[in-house]
């Protein structure tokens, strides 16, 4: 599978097109520039690859995930683009911008990558081949969305519905969008209906368009929002296109033919959900005076926030007293979600608990993971 790059996009810097017009392809006779490995697939390389950001607000928190899921990225030379990961065997990483490892994912160049959905949506086009595998890595949080001016004409102008309805876009006069989104922007505004847009794209400082005269609307990714605002832009209901975040992706024809991909697919998977799941999470252990370990289950499970994953782990405190030994304390071990911490100490300390331990979770392992029965299917097998 080849991907070309897109010459016969009618976007063009500064320039104007109506997004009806963006799929059309120009004639054959131009020199084709092709994505990747002009040979597709006939590679017999033996190594797995895995496309990581080499620059930008993803490099460093990939890295840093990967590292917490003990899959440590040893880079020889920080210049050099190619690195492994000693815990995976056979793997290569490949650093590359976002785009570059979508497209190299489509061109059999890459097996698998981490880039934002954002990137994923716009350079892989819905193609069958890519397969989101985590689709919520928990970083590079952001959204794709539509800004337009605070002021002029669009002071009173709160929605995409309002925006649609303005009298002023004609075919003649169209609303004018900037977006590096010309995939993404053209799809969103004909699936909501508004006929009189065209696109222009820039490659960054989108948020000036519109005070330059260039542009009546932006759309571009938006986290906190400062950017919007120092530029008297807001956002509008109904105008967010995609909500984003980091994401891993393979490729289903890798995945399915070469060797190794598939398990390695299925070790990554397992070590990001388990780790995922444990960081929003406590160990709880706790003592609780008691007559039996059924009779302190009872008392722990009716309160609402100490069921645990599976239910509380109760043990018998062994002391001796007297000497015999006895049981008269009860241990109890529950995971709790940070956000319910204090509530959870609160409801053990109203049923007799003592002596909270609080610790933080490395991983939560489960008999199988979701995601990769969810992939075995949508990948038949
Ligand atoms: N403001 C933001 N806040 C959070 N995440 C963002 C933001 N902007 C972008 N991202 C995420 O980070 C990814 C990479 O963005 P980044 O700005 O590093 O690269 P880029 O814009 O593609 O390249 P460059 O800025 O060098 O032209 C985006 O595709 C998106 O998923
Ligand atoms: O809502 P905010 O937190 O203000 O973030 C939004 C800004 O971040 C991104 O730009 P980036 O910093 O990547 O610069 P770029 O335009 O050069 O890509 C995006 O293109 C916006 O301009
Ligand atoms: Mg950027």
């Amino acid at each position: 599978m080849m991907m070309s790059l897109p010459l016969h996009s009618s976007v063009k810097s500064g320039n104007w097109c109506c997004y009806a017009s963006l799929s059309v392809p120009q004639p054959q006779a131009e020199p084709q520039v092709l994505n990747g490995n002009p040979g597709g697939r006939g590679s017999d390389r033996k190594e797995i690859r895995l496309g990581l950001p080499s620059k930008g607000r993803m490099s460093a928190d990939t890295l840093e995930l990967l590292k917490n899921c003990q899959l440590s990225v040893k880079q020889v030379n920080p210049r050099q683009y190619v690195a492994e990961i000693p815990q995976l065997s056979n793997m290569e990483v490949w650093f590359q911008r976002p785009k570059d490892i979508v497209r190299k994912l489509l061109s059999g160049d890459l097996d698998l990558g981490i880039v934002g959905l954002d990137t994923v949506s716009e350079y892989g086009q819905s193609n069958e081949d890519l397969i989101i595998v985590h689709e919520a890595l928990e970083y590079g949080d952001c959204r794709l969305s539509l800004a337009i001016p605070q002021y002029g004409i669009f002071e009173n102008i709160n929605s995409l519905e309002e925006l649609a309805n303005m009298p002023q876009w004609t075919e003649e006069k169209p609303l004018r969008v900037a977006t590096g989104f010309t995939y993404m922007g053209p799809k969103f505004m004909k699936e909501n209906g508004l006929k009189h847009v065209t696109f222009s794209t820039a490659d960054g400082a989108l948020e000036a368009a519109p005070a330059m005269g260039i542009a009546d609307a932006i759309l571009d990714l938006v986290s906190s929002g400062t950017t919007l605002r120092e530029n008297n832009l807001k956002e509008i209901e109904g105008g967010v296109v995609l909500e984003s975040q980091a994401v891993l992706i393979a490729s289903r024809k890798s995945m399915i033919q070469r060797k190794g991909v598939l398990e390695t697919t299925h070790e990554m998977l397992e070590r990001l959900e388990a780790h995922l799941r444990a960081i929003g999470q406590f160990t709880v252990v706790a003592n609780m005076r008691g007559s039996s370990a059924e009779e302190v289950a009872e008392r722990v499970l009716s309160q609402p926030s100490l069921s645990g994953l599976q239910g509380p782990t109760i043990s018998p405190v062994f002391c001796k007293r007297d000497g015999k030994v006895t049981a008269d304390y009860y241990a109890i071990c529950i995971c709790v979600p940070k956000k319910a911490l204090y509530k959870s100490i609160q409801q053990l300390r109203a049923i007799g608990g003592s002596g909270v331990l609080i610790s933080p979770l490395t991983y939560i392992f489960d008999e199988e993971t979701p995601r990769w029965r969810q992939l075995l299917s949508e990948l038949g097998l």
